[in-house]
Formats: structure tokens, sequence, C-alpha cells
């Protein structure tokens, strides 16, 4: 008898990219848990379609140990782990230190302290992955989010080393996207700099990270590897 699919936890899912690919995940059959810090309208609509929704601050070690617990208490096993929750802030003078405590502890504490203590939900025997949602900005760094940048960085490391440290039961891959989706507050002259920055020129749309993760879920032979989606950016 054939056993329910093994829900894929998704973290920081309450709006956009991340509550865009939930939604397609349920779309595709897949049951969801989702990480949210705010309570937003994403948020409820993913609960009234059954995903599993847990609150979760991941700015220090204690909010992430606990929402680790909490998702113990939810579920026993888990088909795959998306990091998708994050921070865009640019340097605010006075406040650097914080900002970059910040950063490292979303973009790398979080991931690293998931997967460690995550590692046992995945390891069912069936297809288990691991993905990481980067930034094409590690390439060259940036100048206006220096903390940002750096910490998305070391999140491209650790893929190279949860990808080896896991194989061959788990599968640990990188999606590093460009401009994907503008945000409501970007003005037309920040939108038209954006979009000359790459080759193709557009704002796609989560549907292109979905895509890509969509490819590394069901691709057995691909571990280890960070997937480009920039536009063309770096022909620029
Ligand atoms: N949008 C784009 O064009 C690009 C996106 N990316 C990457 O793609 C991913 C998705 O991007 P996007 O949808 O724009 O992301 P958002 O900026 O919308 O952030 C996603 C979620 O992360 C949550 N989050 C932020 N900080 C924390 C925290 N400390 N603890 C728990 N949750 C937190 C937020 O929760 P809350 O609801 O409380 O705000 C938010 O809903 C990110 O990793 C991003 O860096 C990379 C390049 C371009
Ligand atoms: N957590 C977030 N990270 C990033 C965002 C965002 O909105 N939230 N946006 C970008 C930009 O689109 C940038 O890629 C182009 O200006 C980068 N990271």
């Amino acid at each position: 008898m054939s056993q329910s699919p093994l829900p894929i936890l998704i973290t920081g899912a309450g709006q956009r990219i991340g509550l865009h690919c939930a939604e397609r995940l349920l779309d595709d059959g897949h049951p969801v848990i989702i990480s949210y810090r705010r309570e937003r309208e994403g948020v409820a609509h993913l609960r009234s379609r059954g995903a599993i929704t847990l609150a979760a601050d991941f700015a220090d070690a204690t909010g992430i140990l606990t929402f680790i617990e909490t998702l113990k208490a939810h579920t026993d096993g888990l088909r795959a782990i998306v990091h998708n929750a994050s921070e865009w802030h640019s340097e605010t003078p006075g406040q650097e230190a914080e900002l970059f405590q910040r950063m490292f502890s979303v973009h790398m504490l979080a991931p690293y302290l998931i997967n460690l203590h995550g590692a046992a939900l995945l390891r069912h025997g069936g297809a288990a992955d691991i993905v990481h949602i980067g930034d094409d900005v590690t390439r060259r760094g940036s100048s206006k989010h220096i903390a940002y940048a750096a910490s998305k960085a070391g999140l491209d490391n650790l893929t190279l080393s949860f990808a080896a440290s896991l194989a061959p039961q788990i599968k640990v891959n990188g999606i590093a996207p460009a401009l994907i989706q503008f945000n409501p507050d970007d003005d037309e002259a920040y939108r038209r700099k954006a979009l000359a920055k790459s080759a193709l020129g557009i704002e796609p749309g989560a549907e292109v990270i979905y895509q890509s993760l969509r490819y590394l879920l069901d691709n057995p032979y691909v571990t280890g590897t960070i997937l480009t989606v920039n536009g063309g950016r770096h022909l620029i």
C-alpha cells in the first residue's frame, strides 16, 4: 500500500517567492509545512489549503532551535527542506553589528542548525532534498548590501559542505536568483536601473524559482550545484 507523500518544508513562505512555491507544491500534490514570521494573508490562505503553518523568528539561535522542536512535533519525516527565509537590508549607520548578526542568523545559522537537526527527518530511504535560496550577488559582492551578500556567500558554501556531508541519502543544492520580483516600494527609476542590469531585462516573477526548485527535486543526479537564475546579469 503506497504511503502518503512526506511534506516539504519552506521557510519564510508567508509572501512572495516562498508563498508562490508553497502554493505550487500544494497544486502538485505535496503536503507543505511553512515557517512564517508575521501573520499574513498568504499564511492564512496556505492554512486554508491544509498547509501546516509554524511561526518562527530566525533572528537568533534560540528562535531557530525552538522552531526545530516545533517542527519535530508536527512531522516525523520530510521530502525536502527549502531555505527561503531572508531579509534584504542595506547598511544603516550605527546598526552595522546588529545587521550583520541578523543576516548571519537568518541566512546561515538557520539553514546550518535546521539541516543538522533536520537531516534525520530526511533519512527515510526515499528521495530527499535540501535547497538553499541564495543570491546571484555573491558572484561580485554588493557595495550597498555588504552584510547581506556576505551571508548569502556563506550560504553558498554551506551548500557545498552539506552536499558532501549528507550524500548519498540527501541531495543539497542552491538557487542563485537575481531580480525576480520587485518590492512594492521600488520606484520607476530603480526598476529601470535594475532591469538594465541583465541581458534579458525582465522581472520574471516567482514561477522561475518554482521551475528551478522542481528541477532540483526531480533530478536524482544533481547535488552540490547552485543554479543561477539571473537573466544573464553576468553577461553585462
Ligand atoms: N525577490 C527577489 O527579486 C530576489 C530574491 N532572492 C532570494 O529569494 C528568496 C525569496 O525572496 P523574497 O520572496 O523576495 O523574500 P522576502 O523578502 O519576501 O522574505 C521572505 C520571508 O522571509 C521572512 N523572514 C525574514 N527575516 C526572517 C527571520 N529573521 N526569521 C524568520 N523569517 C524571516 C519574512 O517574514 P515576514 O513575513 O515577517 O516579513 C518574509 O516573509 C530570499 O532568500 C531572497 O534573498 C534573491 C535575489 C532576488
Ligand atoms: N529577502 C530578499 N532578498 C532579496 C530581495 C528581496 O526582495 N528580499 N530582492 C533582491 C533584489 O531583487 C535584487 O536582486 C535586485 O535589485 C535581492 N534579494
